[in-house]
C-alpha cells in the first residue's frame, strides 16, 4: 500500500531508477544487435549490387559460388533465427522481476487515482488544470492558481483514462465523465499514435465516456422527474418515465447510480464545512475579538520549563484547544520520523470492537515506546510538564507517528471512543480524555487540521503541537471536538499523536457533574 504513505512512494522512485538502468542496457544491446544485422544486410546487398550485372560470370569464380552457398546454408539461418532479441528481452524481464516485489500493485494505482479525485473535490480543483500540472480553482469565472508547486508534470491521455476508469469501475460517473473528457481530448491530440506503455486507446476512452454520459444523463433525467413528481404526484407520464429511467439504470448498474452528484456522501452533513475549512481555514480565531483567547510564554509552574517556557496560543475555548509553538526541535522531529520508518503500517480506525482500514483514513502509522527511544521518553516528559498530565503507559498510549500519502487524509472523527466496545478501552484506563498532537513536518499546501463544529482549522506548522480535551469533566465525549486531517495537497505530512487516558489524571483534572464543563 505504497500510496498511503509518501515515504513508500519515495522508495518507489529508487525502484524506477533501477528499471531505467535495465531499459538503458536493453536498448544498447538491441541497438548493437541491429547494427550487426545492418552490417550483414549491407554486406550482402553490396555484393549483389556488384555482381548483379554479370551473375553468370561471377559464379564461375568458385570463391563467389562458395560464399553464396555458405550464406544460404548457414549465414541467413543464423541471422533469421538469432536468439539475441529474445535473450535481450529476457535480461530486461529478469531485471524487472527482481524489482517486482517492490512495485506498486493495482490497489496502489487505484488508491492514488482516488487520492487525486479527493483533492479535486475537497479543494474544488479543475480537472483540465490538473491535467496540465496546475492546481486551479474557478473564481469569478476565471481559473486561478491556488498553489504553484515547485515541480509538476502534465498528464497524458492514458493517465486520464486510468483515473476515469477507476471512477467508472466504481460507477462514479460524476468523476469518470470529467477525466475521460480530458483523456479523449489528449488522445485525439496525439492522433491515436501508438505508445508501447499505454493501457487505453482513444477507442476505449470514447467507449467509457459515452457510457458515462449516458448514465449521467439518465440519472439527471430521473432526479428531474422525481422533482416533478413531487409537485404533480398524479402525472402518469412522469411516473412512466421514472419507471423507464430506473429500469435503464438498474439494467446497467449493480448499485443505484450516484448520478450527477458527487459519490460517497456519508459525511454530507459536515462535508461542506469540512471542505471550506480545508480550503480557507474558516473563520480563524481572532484574539482581539475575544480577550479570553491569548498568547503567552507558558511554563505551567514547572521547574523543568521555567528557563525555557513554551509559546502558547489559546485557539479556542469550546472546545479548549491550545497550540504550542516550537514544542519540538528539528533534530528531534527527524529522529522520531527515522525511528518510525520501519514500523509504518496502514492506519486503522475503530469499527465496533475491532480495528480496520478505512477509506476515510488514508495514512500509515507506527507506535513508538518511550522505553525504546530516549527522544520519545523526553517528549513524554515535556508533554507531561506542559499539560500536568500523567502520560506514562497505560495512562497515555504509546506515541503514534503518522505519515500521509497521496491525498492522504483523516475525515471528520472523534479521537475518543464513542462506543463502550471500542478498542480504546482495552488499556483499562478509561477513554481518551485529551489529545496532544505534534506536527513533525511542514507541507507545501493542504493538510490542515480542521475543527468542524468549532469552525476553525490549524495549518500544519512544523514543530508545533496542539492539545485539546476530548471529554467533558463528567466523562462524556465533547461533540465539539469533531476534527479532521485535511487531504495533503502538496507535501509530505507527518504528525505524532499522544492520546492521554482518563485514569491517572484524577488529581490533575478534577471531574464535575456539570455537562457544560
Ligand atoms: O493529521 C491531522 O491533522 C489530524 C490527525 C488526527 O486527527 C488523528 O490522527 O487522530
Ligand atoms: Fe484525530
Amino acid at each position: 500500500e505504497m500510496y498511503t504513505s509518501l515515504l513508500n512512494t519515495k522508495q518507489a522512485m529508487s525502484v524506477e531508477r533501477k528499471l531505467i538502468d535495465y531499459l538503458g542496457t536493453y536498448i544498447d544491446q538491441e541497438l548493437e544487435r541491429l547494427e550487426d544485422i545492418k552490417r550483414f544486410y549491407a554486406k550482402v546487398s553490396s555484393l549483389h549490387a556488384e555482381l548483379y550485372n554479370s551473375p553468370a560470370t561471377a559464379l564461375t569464380n568458385p570463391l563467389v559460388a562458395f560464399t553464396l552457398i555458405k550464406r544460404l546454408q548457414s549465414e541467413w539461418l543464423h541471422v533469421v533465427y538469432s536468439n539475441e532479441a529474445l535473450e535481450n528481452a529476457q535480461a530486461l524481464r529478469s531485471g524487472y522481476e527482481k524489482e517486482e516485489a517492490d512495485l506498486p500493485n493495482l490497489e496502489d494505482l487505484q488508491g492514488a487515482a482516488k487520492g487525486l479525485m479527493r483533492l479535486q473535490d475537497v479543494y474544488s480543483l479543475q480537472v483540465p488544470g490538473l491535467v496540465r500540472g496546475r492546481f486551479q480553482r474557478v473564481t469569478n469565472g476565471r481559473s486561478v492558481d491556488i498553489h504553484l508547486p515547485a515541480v509538476s508534470v502534465q498528464l497524458s491521455g492514458d493517465d486520464c483514462f486510468l483515473v476515469g476508469k477507476v471512477a467508472y469501475d466504481q460507477e462514479d460517473y460524476y468523476h469518470s465523465v470529467q477525466w475521460l473528457e480530458e483523456s479523449v481530448r489528449l488522445f485525439r491530440g496525439t492522433g491515436s499514435k501508438w505508445s508501447p506503455e499505454n493501457e487505453g486507446t482513444l477507442h476505449d476512452a470514447l467507449d467509457h465516456l459515452a457510457f458515462s454520459h449516458f448514465m449521467e444523463t439518465v440519472s439527471h433525467a430521473l432526479s428531474l422527474s422525481q422533482e416533478l413528481l413531487h409537485y404533480d404526484p398524479s402525472n402518469g407520464r412522469v411516473l412512466q418515465n421514472i419507471y423507464k429511467y430506473e429500469k435503464l439504470l438498474a439494467s446497467n448498474s449493480s448499485k443505484s447510480a450516484g448520478g450527477l452528484k458527487r459519490p460517497s456522501c456519508k459525511y454530507l452533513r459536515t462535508r461542506d464545512t469540512y471542505e471550506r475549512l480545508c480550503q480557507t481555514r474558516g473563520s480563524q480565531p481572532v484574539h482581539f475579538e475575544n480577550p479570553q483567547l491569548f498568547c503567552d510564554n507558558f511554563a505551567n509552574g514547572h521547574p523543568g520549563l521555567l528557563l525555557r517556557p513554551v509559546r502558547r496560543e489559546v485557539l479556542s475555548l469550546r472546545p479548549y484547544v491550545v497550540l504550542y509553538h516550537d514544542f519540538i526541535s528539528d533534530s528531534e522531529s527527524e529522529e522520531i520520523k527515522q525511528h518510525a520508518q520501519l514500523g509504518l503500517r496502514r492506519s486503522v480506525v475503530a469499527t465496533g470492537d475491532k480495528q480496520a482500514t478505512a477509506e476515510y483514513r488514508i495514512s500509515k502509522s507506527a507506535w513508538l515506546k518511550g522505553s525504546a527511544h530516549s527522544t520519545v521518553s523526553r517528549l513524554d516528559q515535556k508533554i507531561s510538564m506542559l499539560t500536568g498530565l500523567n502520560v506514562q503507559h497505560p495512562h497515555g498510549e504509546y506515541l503514534q507517528v503518522v505519515n500521509y500519502g497521496i491525498g492522504g487524509h483523516y475525515e471528520p472523527h472523534f479521537d475518543h471512543a464513542t462506543s463502550p466496545s471500542s478498542p480504546v478501552f482495552k488499556l483499562k484506563t478509561g477513554n481518551r480524555v485529551a489529545t496532544f498532537m505534534i506536527y513533525l513536518s511542514s507541507v507545501e499546501a493542504g493538510g490542515s487540521t480542521a475543527f468542524i463544529y468549532a469552525n476553525f482549522s490549524v495549518p500544519v506548522m512544523k514543530n508545533a503541537a496542539i492539545f485539546w480535551w476530548n471529554l467533558h469533566r463528567n466523562g462524556e465525549g465533547d461533540a465539539d471536538t469533531l476534527h479532521a486531517g485535511c487531504p495533503v495537497l502538496i507535501g509530505d505530512k507527518w504528525v505524532a499523536n499522544k492520546w492521554i487516558h482518563e485514569y491517572g489524571q484524577e488529581f490533575q483534572r478534577r471531574c464535575s457533574l456539570n455537562p457544560e464543563e
